[in-house]
């Protein structure tokens, strides 16, 4: 089974564009649920230009589903407030303060020895972890021989490359997912998953258990409503 996790980063942005609290993000989370999401997951980033550091404290408390943090680890008060709040998975991103989303991923044999601290400390923790890396066997590789639970394929080149070729587009992710489960990693993966490109993604994707989605789950919620939207990506995963 792959679980749907909503991200719900673009609740967020909505409610801040305004400065009040609409829409209320801990409600839109608890009616994602409500709808089916199997997790939320939220991004905050260090200028909380969208996910606010409380709204993790909030939604904590009362979701009842799989919640996952993403975000950079040495950034902003990532590390103290996923400590604090215990959230069933950390996904850690190498994102650059300035980049408009998270456009990459680790560079896990280069990075090696922080990886390996960082997952010693969310494991004690009693934190599952995931790293987010590109569909690359070497990359998956040293992901494994830093501890961690899981890896978190990015997928947005698959995601670009889908409409003009998904064959090709494909193929670097089944080789990616093939050398995961090849060294005891459970799978994951996101970035510009949508209604189009999902269902291929999940037909070719050996062991995928969870894929988290925000951008275009949200955007088509405009048109089709939040309850039937998440009932239509998890028809893509069946
Ligand atoms: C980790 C990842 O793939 C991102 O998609 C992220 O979770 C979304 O972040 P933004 O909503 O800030 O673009
Ligand atoms: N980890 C990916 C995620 O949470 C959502 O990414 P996107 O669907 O907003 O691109």
């Amino acid at each position: 089974m792959t679980k749907l996790s909503v991200n719900i980063n673009k609740i967020a942005t909505l409610r801040n564009s305004r400065g009040g609290d609409v829409p209320n993000v801990l409600q839109v989370a608890l009616d994602c649920e409500k709808f089916g999401a199997q997790g939320i997951t939220v991004h905050p980033r260090p200028d909380e230009r969208h996910i606010r550091y409380q709204d993790v404290f909030d939604l904590k408390e009362k979701i009842c589903t799989e919640f996952n943090i993403e975000g950079n680890p040495t950034e902003g008060r990532f590390e103290e407030v996923v400590l604090k709040t215990v959230p069933a998975q950390v996904t850690l991103v190498p994102d650059a303060l300035n980049a408009i989303t998270s456009n990459a991923g680790w560079d896990t044999v280069r990075h090696q020895a922080q990886l390996k601290e960082l997952v010693k400390k969310y494991k004690n923790a009693g934190i599952r972890v995931s790293i987010f890396v590109d569909a690359d066997p070497i990359m998956v590789e040293a992901a494994a021989e830093t501890g961690t639970d899981r890896i978190e394929l990015y997928t947005e080149s698959y995601a670009k490359g889908y409409p003009s070729d998904r064959e090709k587009a494909i193929a670097p992710f089944v080789v990616a997912a093939e050398k995961a489960l090849e060294v005891g990693l459970g799978l994951n993966a996101g970035h510009d998953l949508s209604l189009e490109n999902l269902a291929y993604f999940k037909q070719n994707i050996p062991g995928l258990l969870e894929v988290s989605i925000g951008h275009a789950l949200i955007a088509d919620a405009l048109y089709y409503g939040l309850e039937n939207t998440i009932q239509m990506y998890l028809r893509q995963l069946q």
